[in-house]
């Protein structure tokens, strides 16, 4: 079982009191590990340590920062495998798929060593013929990073990778259900040689307490944030106090519009792989599926035959498609959004079963149709692998219906005109659309949302922005 310590200053500690809490396999029950339960005093040391190192890690040249972010790349690249079995014995998720985030994690380094060396300035014309003005690309300064647990390598590396490329220094605080990836992320950040207290993991089972520290802090000038919307608001009040930056990826609730000329066998492949992927436990999973009502009927007999082919089981076994949901809470909510459906009007074509076993949770993937509205599967995040059809007679109705919702994160849309896939997506209020692509997530392009989804962007060049600071330097040229 693995032990691991908080990662603080470059060294490895053990809590201030000594406490550790366990990881579990969610597939199987079993503890997987143990680790450090922060206390107050731990958290402000790393803020501390990251203050501390701050002046020289921002001092040194985007070229020498490139060299860290890089060999962290190489590092994680060398470790893929090892990082992917231990993510799947925390998180649950299918080893194939694991192994697909840990390289999306890495690529972020990659990424970003090569994009420290592009954060221009400007030089603008002045009004005045005796000055020159100057306009400054700075890094924010302590960054508080605070991440879920869908996605324990990537939603870290999305926000330490632009951060430690800007000059900023972190303290990174993830989920208590999956630290064990974070932590072994830390030991390889160390191999790289990132000097001590540009990068610290504190772990605990009071998020709450270590977050009100993080935010009340002054010296932390960013925090960045991953979860769900409401604790989301509430980090964003927080922030206010010392007027921290903010960036928040939050709570997604995507549509999915089938349109009539749409090729069903493509469009139900790419509605699985939007729905299914984490088994339903990502934030731009398909949640809502709008299919227009000529061809309802056809498609849900395809999704259905496409849906029935997934296994369900331990992540770690080949061949699993889809493993456990993260806890009981989880299984709850999938299994009172289906109830609600059926007591409603909806049928179940397939799947609608829990399979929970003392504090293990599988979900049967299921297909709904009949669905309307006014059903709960529609209004909430499901985050669960459940599918809800429903039918719509014409566009706008469509679009009305797929932008009805407090959140804005991702879309999609599958049609073969070429004009409609333009006209539907400027019209979709999301920060991401994918037309006719069902997973359009990628380390270049930026991530995001609108509305109660979240405030800025993560990954490509967009996501440096959220690590700097605009400096305007007016000289005035005096004989
Ligand atoms: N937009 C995105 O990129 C994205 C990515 C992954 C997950 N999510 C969203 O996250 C949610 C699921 O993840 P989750 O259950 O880990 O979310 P969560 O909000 O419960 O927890 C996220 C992180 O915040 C911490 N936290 C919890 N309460 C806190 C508090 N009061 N103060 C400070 N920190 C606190 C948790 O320990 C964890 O590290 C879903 O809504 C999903 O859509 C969004
Ligand atoms: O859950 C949210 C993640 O951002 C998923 S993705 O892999 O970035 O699409």
């Amino acid at each position: 079982m693995l032990k691991y310590q908080l990662y603080i200053n470059g060294e490895w500690i053990p809590s201030g009191n000594g406490r550790t809490f366990s990881v579990t396999n969610p597939a199987t029950g079993e503890i997987v590990g143990e680790v450090a339960d922060a206390t107050t005093e731990d958290v402000r040391r790393a803020v501390e340590a990251a203050h501390r190192a701050f002046p020289d890690w921002a001092a040194r040249t985007a070229w020498d920062r490139a060299t860290y972010l890089r060999r962290a790349y190489e590092l994680i690249m060398a470790h893929q495998d090892e990082l992917a079995e231990l993510m799947t014995s925390e998180q649950g998720k299918p080893l194939p798929e694991a192994k697909g985030e840990v390289q999306y994690a890495a690529g972020f380094f990659e990424w970003y060593a090569e994009e420290a060396k592009r954060i221009y300035g400007d030089t603008i014309p002045a009004s005045h013929p005796d000055k020159r003005i100057l306009v400054l690309r700075q890094p924010v300064g302590v960054v508080a990073a605070i991440t879920p647990w869908n996605f324990p390598a990537a939603m870290i590396t999305r926000k330490i990778a632009p951060a430690l490329a800007a000059g900023c220094t972190v303290i990174v605080k993830p989920a208590e259900q999956t630290p064990l990836t974070a932590l072994r992320l830390a030991e390889l950040f160390q191999e790289a040689g990132i000097p001590a207290g540009v990068v610290n993991v504190v772990t605990g089972t009071d998020p709450r307490t270590i977050g009100e520290i993080l935010l009340r802090d002054e010296r932390v000038r960013k925090v960045t944030f991953t979860g769900s919307t409401e604790v989301g608001k509430l980090i964003m009040r927080q922030a206010a106090d010392t007027m921290k930056k903010v960036s928040l990826e939050l709570g997604g609730h995507a549509p999915f519009i089938v349109f009539e000329d749409a090729d069903l066998e493509k469009a139900a492949r790419e509605v699985l792989t939007s729905k299914f992927r984490n088994a339903g436990q990502t934030c731009v999973c398909t949640n809502r599926i709008y299919v227009h009502e000529t061809i309802a009927d056809a498609f849900a007999e395809i999704l259905v035959k496409q849906v029935e082919q997934l296994r369900v089981g331990n992540g770690m076994e080949a061949g699993v498609d889809i493993g456990p949901l993260i806890d009981g809470q989880a299984a709850e909510k999938a299994e009172r959004h289906v109830r609600d459906a059926v007591e409603k009007g909806a049928r179940v074509l397939t799947g609608g079963h829990r399979r929970s076993e003392g504090d293990v949770h599988f979900f049967e993937p299921t297909v709904l149709v009949g669905v309307t509205d006014e059903m709960l599967v529609q209004r909430e995040e499901t985050f669960g692998p459940v599918a809800p059809i429903a039918v719509f007679r014409d566009e706008d109705e469509a679009i009305r219906r797929a932008n009805d919702t407090p959140y804005g994160l991702a879309a999609y849309l599958y049609t073969r005109n070429l004009a409609r896939a333009i006209r539907v997506s400027e019209r979709l209020e999301y920060g991401i659309v994918g037309i006719n692509d069902g997973l359009p997530s990628t380390v270049q392009a930026p991530f995001g949302g609108m509305k109660e989804s979240g405030i800025g962007r993560e990954g490509g060049k967009y996501g440096m922005e959220e690590f700097l600071e605009t400096k305007y330097v007016s000289v005035r040229l005096h004989d």
